[in-house]
């Protein structure tokens, strides 16, 4: 049997918006028919209202089991689940979904409808007039970084896939409901993209602060994106339960130790983020700018770049003093291969970013994609050097 672990007391992430509400599983069980050891097995789990919580653990331990119960896509063989002050236990699952936001690996869109229809599914269903509802989609498309204008038409196979994902994310918040429940969310997209959705999500959930349970098979995206991170074992039996810090200065068993890898000191990196650096203010210009003067005020500033904005205050490129230099006026061109990172991202995050660009560093985008800075190779060096000494220390 499970001992009951209540939400461990170091304290939450730094102070932000709460809209998600506490979710408390108490002696939850679940035996499939046929099966002679229950999958989960008398797990009792406390979650914080607005927090992210990461589920880990191998193959097979009942971690999907376990999210799954909260929206009771699987039925719970015996005891309760409680969001806020309510016991949904028995509530109708139709009702329960409704609040609760669920993301699964490739989005899971409904490929015959279009994006704005996807979105607008569950809004629809509770009733809401048109016009909000379509207020709503544009919104939502707008908070997960897709323009309106371009996507909402579309269909999920004329989406890339980081797109589709990012739809789903959408299509979860429609009602803004006040717990989210993602099942290995990024599983199926490259890395870059990964990373990028990741970032996403961090930017989006520091805006929203949801409750969020997450499954994942990564632990460094565990580390990434958990306010804490559980660590099971066989029968979803809570091995660990405490923030990424903790686990990784401490691993509660040899069995974590072995999970969380040979790596920790190097994962310690995974724990720093971008936000924590002191970023580098830059010159910027916006479309139709004169580019006489943009080249001036860089130089004044002694900057090589100008990074240009949109007119919603988006970066979109960032070209050299010298290509400046050959234009009468700052050109609308989007540089596909610009390399961004969020405020939230992590430095190894932001390395990887650089290295497969020329600039030499990455633009730092802040709430809804606006510019936060610019970050360089010099800086995360600077940072690896004193977590180094740190750690040694
Ligand atoms: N519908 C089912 N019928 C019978 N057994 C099931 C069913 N679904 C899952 N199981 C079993 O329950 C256990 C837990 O499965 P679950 O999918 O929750 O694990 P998991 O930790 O999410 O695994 P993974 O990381 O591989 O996705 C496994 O042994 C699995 O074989």
């Amino acid at each position: 049997m499970s001992e009951t672990l209540p939400v461990p007391s170091a304290p939450p992430a730094p102070a932000r918006r709460v809209s998600g509400v506490p979710i408390r599983l108490e002696h939850v069980t679940k035996r499939y028919p046929g099966q002679d050891r229950p999958a989960v097995d008398d797990v009792t789990l406390d979650i914080a209202a607005g927090e992210t919580v990461m589920f880990v653990g191998p193959s097979g331990c009942g971690k999907t089991t376990l999210l799954k119960m909260i929206n009771r896509l699987i039925e719970p063989t015996s005891g309760r689940i409680h969001l806020g002050d309510e016991d949904v236990t028995n509530q109708d699952p139709d009702r329960l979904r409704r609040r609760i936001g669920y993301v699964i690996q490739a989005g899971g869109l409904f490929p015959h409808m279009m994006v704005a229809t996807n979105i607008g599914m569950v809004p629809r269903m509770l009733g809401w007039e048109k016009q909000r509802v379509t207020e709503r989609i544009d919104e939502l498309l707008d908070l997960v970084g897709l323009d309106p204008e371009q996507y909402r038409d579309r269909y999920p196979k004329e989406l890339s896939g980081g797109q589709q994902q990012r739809v789903g994310v959408a299509r979860a918040l429609a009602a803004d409901p006040p717990v989210l429940l993602m099942d290995e969310p990024f599983g199926a997209v490259d890395p870059i993209t990964r990373q990028r959705l990741q970032d996403e999500l961090l930017r989006i959930q520091d805006e929203l602060g949801k409750t969020i349970v997450c499954v994942t098979h990564d632990f460094d995206e565990a580390v990434k994106l958990g306010d804490r991170i559980v660590v099971f074992d066989v029968g979803a039996r809570i091995v660990q339960y405490d923030t990424p810090e903790a686990i990784l200065a401490a691993p509660a068993e040899e069995y974590v130790a072995d999970f969380v890898g040979a790596g920790a000191t190097l994962k310690q990196l995974t724990l720093t983020r971008v936000n924590s650096l002191h970023l580098r203010p830059v010159t910027t210009a916006s479309v139709g700018d004169d580019a006489a003067d943009a080249v001036a005020r860089a130089r004044a500033a002694g900057d090589d770049f100008v990074v240009v904005l949109d007119r919603r205050g988006r970066p979109i490129s960032w070209p050299t003093l010298a290509e400046v230099s050959r234009m009468a006026a700052i050109p609308a061109t989007v540089d596909e291969k610009l390399p961004v990172v969020g405020l939230g991202s992590t430095l190894n995050d932001a390395l990887d970013t650089m290295l497969a660009a020329s600039q030499g560093g990455a633009v730092v985008l802040g709430r809804r994609d606006s510019l936060a800075g610019v970050v360089t190779i010099e800086m995360i060096m600077d940072a690896i050097q004193r977590t180094r000494q740190e750690t040694a220390g």
